[in-house]
């Protein structure tokens, strides 16, 4: 009964890339746990507060306090503490604080993780492959979070291991573009353009484009052609401006 659609699979998660950069995350607890939430949030440059008690914080939250990478409040959690704060995670051994702090969340309409209580958790953590720009998360939706892991690395292993530094050069070569051609009207044709760079080079000559590289392809964008990194390498590259195929479409 799909209508020649793709059928809807409900039970899932809406795994999204979430701006938090610059917003105010709490974390609750400064426990093993807790220092995971940390990393996380701080890879997404969010401004983090914790609060714990000293004498709970482990060695990696107690050294993020000490250099200055998170704001620290050395006491049990209170309610004030969620007075302008965009995300709360707990990771408390006390499930009645837990439960508290998820009540008082969702009264302020906060967006709130409990660890260990999915039936607490707006959103739920997964399992994180980050290199540069490219991150993959992989969630099992609380069937198997240690499977996770292992699923994660497992499609780390099957990854080109340039592919990270193979984006970069892309979203540098697209920032170019879009100075190149501003226009809105010029999506389509930017879209097209920059789809068939990533699908006609390798990613070893993605890599080693540099800028000028991107100057002389970026000439290429007004014929809508596209040539190789040999070919905008070579002393006349404007003979590749005239065929437009180049046999690839
Ligand atoms: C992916 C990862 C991300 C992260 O936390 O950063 C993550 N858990 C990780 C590890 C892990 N967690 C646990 C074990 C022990 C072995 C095992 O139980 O499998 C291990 C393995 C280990 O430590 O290696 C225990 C556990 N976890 C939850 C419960 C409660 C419950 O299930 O009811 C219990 C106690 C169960 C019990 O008492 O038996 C619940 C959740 N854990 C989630 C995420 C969310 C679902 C994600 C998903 O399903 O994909 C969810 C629902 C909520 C949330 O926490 O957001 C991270 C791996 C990171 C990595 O290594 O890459
Ligand atoms: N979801 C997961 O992936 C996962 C995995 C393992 C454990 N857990 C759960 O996460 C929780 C934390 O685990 P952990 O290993 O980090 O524990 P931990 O014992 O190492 O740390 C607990 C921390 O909570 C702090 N704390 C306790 N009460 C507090 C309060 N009222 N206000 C502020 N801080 C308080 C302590 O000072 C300490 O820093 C536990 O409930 C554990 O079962 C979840």
């Amino acid at each position: 009964m799909s209508g020649g659609f793709a059928p809807v699979e409900g039970g899932g998660s809406l795994i999204l890339a979430w701006q938090i950069k610059n917003k105010r995350v709490l974390v609750i607890g400064g426990g093993e746990v807790a220092a995971g939430r940390i990393l996380n949030v701080l890879n997404a440059d969010a401004k983090v507060t914790v609060v714990s008690p000293r004498d709970g914080l482990n060695e990696e939250v107690a050294f993020r306090v000490d250099n200055g990478q998170v704001d620290f409040v050395d006491r049990k959690f209170e309610p004030s503490d969620l007075d302008n704060v965009d995300m709360v995670l707990t990771a408390v051994d006390d499930p009645e604080a837990s439960t508290r702090i998820w009540t008082l969340c969702k009264e302020r309409k906060i967006a709130a993780n409990i660890a260990d209580v999915p039936p607490e958790c707006d959103f739920y953590f997964g399992s994180v492959h980050r290199d540069g720009p490219l991150q993959i998360m992989v969630s099992t939706n609380g069937n198997g979070p240690k499977l996770a892991s292992i699923v994660r690395k497992q499609i780390a292993t099957n990854l080109p291991n340039n592919i990270g530094a193979a984006i970069q050069k892309v979203g540098l070569l697209r920032r170019k573009l879009r100075k190149v051609a501003p226009k809105i009207e010029e999506g389509p044709k930017r879209m097209q353009w920059m789809s068939r760079v990533c699908e006609s080079w390798s990613l070893d000559d993605l890599v080693e484009m540099d800028e000028g590289d991107m100057e002389r392809l970026l000439g290429f964008y007004g014929p809508g052609t596209v040539p190789t990194l040999q070919n905008i390498r070579c002393d006349d590259p404007e003979q590749f401006a005239f065929d437009g195929s180049f046999g690839w479409w």
